[in-house]
């Protein structure tokens, strides 16, 4: 380490949104941040931390996360933080307040490691090393996360697009989104591994299914920032949701309901969170009616503008 380290005192407060990904056609890419939001407060312990204890959880995955350096927000803190040559990220102690489920296709993990990125950040400016950049943000956040649709819109908030326009760099855009446009989300209960769902994918596709995805694409990103009247043309997808049908079953069937009854309906991220975009006040309730009596619930937590937020940064002690 160079010498430099987190200065004693250091306490900060970070929150990084759920996002979902994917919107139909965009695999990979596309992605938007929802209004529901994991907060994280970190400091600096002055004492050494029994390793089990480092992080008090509540709310979603209390009776399950890690508590030790395997919890994903610690352990990308502290490799990011040695990385820099920061000293002091074994020591750093977490309160998690959990709002969004795990491994149901909203985004958990990107939120987990941009909630880990952030608190990063912040280490390292009060230990003097200048604010990282947008770019750099989304390179470490890819870096962990595998890739950046759902690491994009958990940083800057809003509907992204994303891409590499280097093998091995992610960059990405925000849209300018319709204001009409509502996001709803249908959270099933049963959960599952991105890496699961991902293992279902064939490793290659038919080139009039890529033809057809990438003109797909193309219009949802017109419909969702001048005419959201198009947006179920434009989330129909050839690439990821029907190869994963068997590990989703009730999902799918959820998206095929609300698609019959006019609802742009896709698969959210991985699954099996079902996403719906549409216009209106009134878009949970028309989805509720389309899926009487099923027990998952429907939230309607709307795009969030804003992705992860530092609330608070208190002044360093000497
Ligand atoms: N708040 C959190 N704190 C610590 N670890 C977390 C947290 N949220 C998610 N994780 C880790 O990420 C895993 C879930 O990641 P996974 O990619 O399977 O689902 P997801 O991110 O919710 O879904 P998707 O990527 O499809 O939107 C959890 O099992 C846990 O290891
Ligand atoms: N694009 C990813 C999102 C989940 O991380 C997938 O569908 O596997």
């Amino acid at each position: 380490m160079s010498g430099i380290r987190i200065p004693a005192g250091f306490s900060v407060e970070v929150t990084a949104p759920a996002t979902s990904a994917n919107l139909g056609a965009g695999y990979d890419s596309f992605g938007l941040a929802l209004g529901v939001a994991d907060t994280v407060r970190a400091r600096l312990s002055d004492t050494e931390v029994p390793h089990d204890s480092r992080a008090v959880i509540t709310g979603e995955g209390a009776d399950f996360l890690p508590r030790t350096g395997d919890h994903l927000i610690l352990r990308v803190a502290e490799q990011i933080l040695a990385a820099r040559e920061v000293a002091g990220g074994e020591r750093l102690v977490l309160e998690c307040e959990n709002a969004i489920p795990q491994s149901r296709g909203m985004g958990s993990s990107a939120a987990a490691v941009v909630a880990g990125l952030s608190i990063a950040d912040a280490a390292s400016v009060a230990a003097g090393l200048p604010e990282p950049t947008a770019a750099e943000k989304l390179a470490w956040a890819t870096h962990f996360e595998g890739h950046p649709d759902n690491a994009a819109p958990a940083l800057f908030g809003g509907v992204t697009v994303s891409w590499y326009p280097e093998s091995d760099r992610a960059s990405s855009i925000s849209l300018p989104v319709h204001p009409e446009v509502r996001a709803v989300v249908v959270v099933p209960d049963e959960r599952l591994g991105t890496d699961v769902a991902r293992e279902l994918l064939p490793r290659t596709v038919p080139h009039a299914d890529a033809a057809a995805n990438s003109a797909v694409a193309g219009l949802f990103v017109h419909a969702i920032c001048h005419d959201p009247s198009l947006l179920l043309e434009g989330t129909v997808d050839r690439l990821h949701q029907e190869f994963r049908r068997p590990a989703m079953l009730a999902s799918l069937e959820r998206v095929d309901a609300l698609r019959a009854a006019g609802l742009a309906a896709v698969v959210s991220g991985a699954g099996p969170t079902v996403l719906v975009l549409g216009t209106g006040e009134d878009l949970a309730d028309r989805v509720s009616a389309v899926l009487a009596g099923d027990d998952a619930r429907v939230l309607q937590p709307q795009i969030a503008e804003n992705g992860a937020t530092t609330l608070s940064l208190r002044p360093m002690s000497a």
